[in-house]
């Protein structure tokens, strides 16, 4: 069925339908699909799904021009920790990969995987049974009381990584970047957003390090940064992205609650911009809007509305993502296109639905998506949604 409480709006006239530059591509509409795990992935082998997601993404890239963002994607085995999350670390991950890459680009569609280190978000059962360690900025700085008896009960500790293990992440960073562009991608983006890893460094409330990597906003950002130095080196600033999230609390995140985290986003975007204009441009930072402050939400529940992102102008002067509840926002989303080099990412409608950047277009209902099926197996949820034509000769509406 179609969404009947927010009214559409045609955003034909605005600049969302305007090229931009995006680090080597072009887009045609700056409409983006943002990262969205779905848990379609093979277990063992974290493949992604033979069967169904090169449709999902086929379906989504439709419109010439557009940018997506893959679902978060494991440089390595210990980056990861969800069963059924995708990894770009094995040939056999890669051959898929390859796939949906090219038809993207067959649809004249960009892609960019997000690449993605669990850290103290990853399920804990799942790394003891593969003996891999659990880490974290910190030894034992549990998200909460039920993660700390579930990893006890597994028989794993969650462990404050060395100054070694940073460096091999930073490895596996590069590997995944590598492996990326192999397959054929026209960048990546680094997940330092919603509780994973970077931002359990970025955050005081579970990084509560002595050494370099923690004790100040400088210390607890430089993992991030030597993150985005390596990649930059590795593929090329203009292949590089990363997602920011200053409001979330996902992860057991301070979000907004402790003022002072808001400052680390400032300090990191501060140094992008220092790297930029001494010539490293990144290809665009990603930032998740405070309307969503965890992606268990409903709309609107959890909305942090204390603040705004917009401050991320006054500082970084290049290509911007703002994600974060925008579909039944049209007025918002008109609002955010007014800044130059803005795009825009719809994330739980672009799950509902495949044409989302015709139907933003021309301001047609959108079929709501049915939350259950986010992140389960079946193809159900997953490539079923209708395009507006076929809702309509099913009878939607
Ligand atoms: C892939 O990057 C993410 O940020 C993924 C999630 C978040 N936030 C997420 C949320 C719910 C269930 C699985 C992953």
């Amino acid at each position: 069925p179609f969404n009947t409480e927010s009214k559409p709006v045609a955003l034909k006239d605005t600049d969302l339908f305007k090229p931009l530059k995006v680090g080597n591509t072009t887009v045609l509409n700056r409409v983006v699909l943002p990262p969205l795990t779905r848990m379609r992935a093979h277990y063992p082998g974290n493949v992604p799904n033979r069967d169904w997601t090169l449709e999902y993404y086929d379906q989504r890239s439709k419109r010439p021009g557009t940018m997506l963002i893959t679902e978060g994607v494991f440089p390595s085995a210990k980056a990861g920790g969800y069963d059924n999350a995708p990894g770009i670390w094995t040939e056999e991950q890669m051959v898929e990969w390859k796939k949906i890459f090219d038809k993207i680009h067959e649809n004249e569609s960009f892609v960019w995987p997000q690449l993605w280190v669990l850290g103290r978000e990853a399920d804990p059962l799942s790394l003891a049974r593969d003996g891999l360690r659990y880490d974290s900025a910190s030894d034992n700085v549990w998200r909460t009381k039920e993660a700390e008896e579930e990893a006890k009960k597994a028989g794993i500790e969650q462990h404050g990584i060395t100054k070694d293990e940073i460096k091999q992440y930073i490895k596996d960073y590069v590997q995944g970047a590598r492996n990326s562009i192999k397959c054929g991608a026209d960048g990546i983006e680094i997940h330092a957003a919603n509780g994973y890893l970077l931002n359990q460094f970025l955050d005081p409330v579970s990084n509560k390090r002595t050494d370099e990597y923690g004790g100040s906003i400088k210390n607890r950002a430089c993992f991030t940064l030597e993150v985005v130095d390596a990649l930059v080196d590795a593929i090329g600033e203009d292949k590089v992205g990363i997602r920011l999230a200053p409001y979330n609390t996902n992860g057991d995140m301070s979000g907004s609650w402790d003022p002072t985290v808001f400052a680390h986003y400032a300090y990191v975007l501060g140094k992008l911009e220092k790297r930029a204009q001494a010539g490293k441009r990144l290809a665009f930072v990603h930032i998740f809007e405070p309307r969503v402050s965890n992606p268990w939400d409903n709309e609107g529940d959890g909305a942090y509305n204390g603040g705004t992102t917009d401050y991320v102008y006054s500082i970084w002067k290049g290509v911007v993502i703002r994600t974060g509840n925008l579909a039944i926002h049209p007025e918002i989303a008109k609002e955010f296109l007014k800044q130059p080099n803005t795009l825009l990412g719809y994330g739980r409608y672009f799950i509902s639905n495949p044409d989302l950047v015709d139907r933003l277009e021309k301001g047609l209902p959108l079929n709501l998506y049915d939350r259950p099926r986010f992140y389960a197996m079946p193809d159900k949820g997953y490539i079923d949604y209708p395009t507006y034509d076929e809702a309509i000769k099913m009878g939607w509406g």
